[in-house]
């Protein structure tokens, strides 16, 4: 059956009922996204923060193209064939100050921006580790290092035009991460999630919410019981939108794997353990956008 809505989870909610609890591990068996209300991040930090990535964007090209990356896609993205109306600017990870200074060192970041992106990064970095928790806790297992994962911060505008109406803003994909939690536009819709029967479904804007979404080493660490969500964004008018995407991506030193309470004789071992960087040069190289590349690393 079609199902018409991405669940919707309660922060305030999910220490003390058992019923959110549940809802939060369906919709990463189900959906691998969710909306969360009640999340902690103060509304006027995501619209100070919408202001600096709109100021960023602002930027000459000969500025924003200094935006190197550190590991593939963690660096300025220009408009492309395949995304013409697309354009991002990327900080390879928030927990490390050397990687903020190099953001800011190298798009003349303001001191008041520099301070809105460290109280920004601050406090989403506490939420997606909260998240992460309340995720693996889900399947009965804690994950203690989840502090010291490295967690990417994407700005993304799209520069839609009349033309662009009805036509792609960004292929569809399945982001790279363990979790990625998204400040969509709170006025401007387009995004789209391929929804538990395969249909792709639009996610209208929901503003104060966030939106979380499972990607490629989710399905690996759960030993398959979650999905990587396939979305994509849609050109819907003709107008500027701007989303906020954090990446809570993988163990920072060790392999990435389904701990061993996921793995038993009825859930043989799916994944090769590998290291998060290497997945993520495969991934590029081979321009398997889709999570196809986990087909690379499966063991059964
Ligand atoms: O802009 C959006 O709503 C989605 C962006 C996205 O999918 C991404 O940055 O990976
Ligand atoms: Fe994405």
């Amino acid at each position: 059956m079609e199902e018409s809505n991405v669940p919707v989870v309660d922060m305030e909610k999910i220490d003390c009922e058992k019923g959110e609890c549940e809802k939060l591990r369906k919709a990463c068996e189900r959906w691998g996204c969710f909306r969360i209300i009640n999340h902690s991040i103060p509304p006027t930090l995501m619209a100070e923060m919408k202001k600096v990535n709109e100021a960023l964007h602002d930027l000459p090209f000969e500025i924003k193209k200094r935006n190197t990356e550190v590991i593939a896609g963690s660096g300025y993205m220009a408009p492309t064939a395949v995304n013409p109306f697309y354009e991002a600017l990327s900080l390879y990870d928030f927990t490390s100050s050397q990687s903020l200074h190099n953001f800011c060192y190298q798009l003349h970041v303001s001191p008041h921006h520099r301070e809105i992106i460290e109280r920004y990064g601050e406090a989403i970095h506490g939420l997606a580790v909260k998240i992460g928790q309340k995720i693996a806790e889900s399947l009965g297992v804690v994950v203690d290092d989840l502090k010291d994962w490295p967690c990417q911060f994407r700005i993304n505008k799209y520069n839609f035009t009349p033309e662009a109406v009805g036509s792609g803003g960004v292929q569809i994909h399945t982001d790279s991460s363990f979790l990625t939690i998204l400040q969509d536009d709170e006025n401007v819709g387009g995004l789209e999630v391929l929804n538990p029967s395969a249909l792709f479904l639009p996610v209208p804007p929901f503003p104060g919410s966030l939106l979380v979404n499972l990607g490629d080493i989710a399905r690996v660490w759960s030993n398959g019981r979650f999905c990587n969500l396939v979305h994509r964004v849609q050109c819907k008018e003709a107008t500027k939108r701007f989303s906020i995407a954090t990446f809570m991506l993988a163990p920072r030193n060790r392999n990435v794997e389904a701990p061993e309470e996921l793995v038993d004789h009825d859930h043989p071992r799916l994944y090769r353990p590998f290291i998060y960087k290497d997945y993520r040069k495969l991934r590029v190289s081979n321009k398997m956008v889709s999570g196809e590349a986990l087909e690379l690393l499966r063991l059964a």
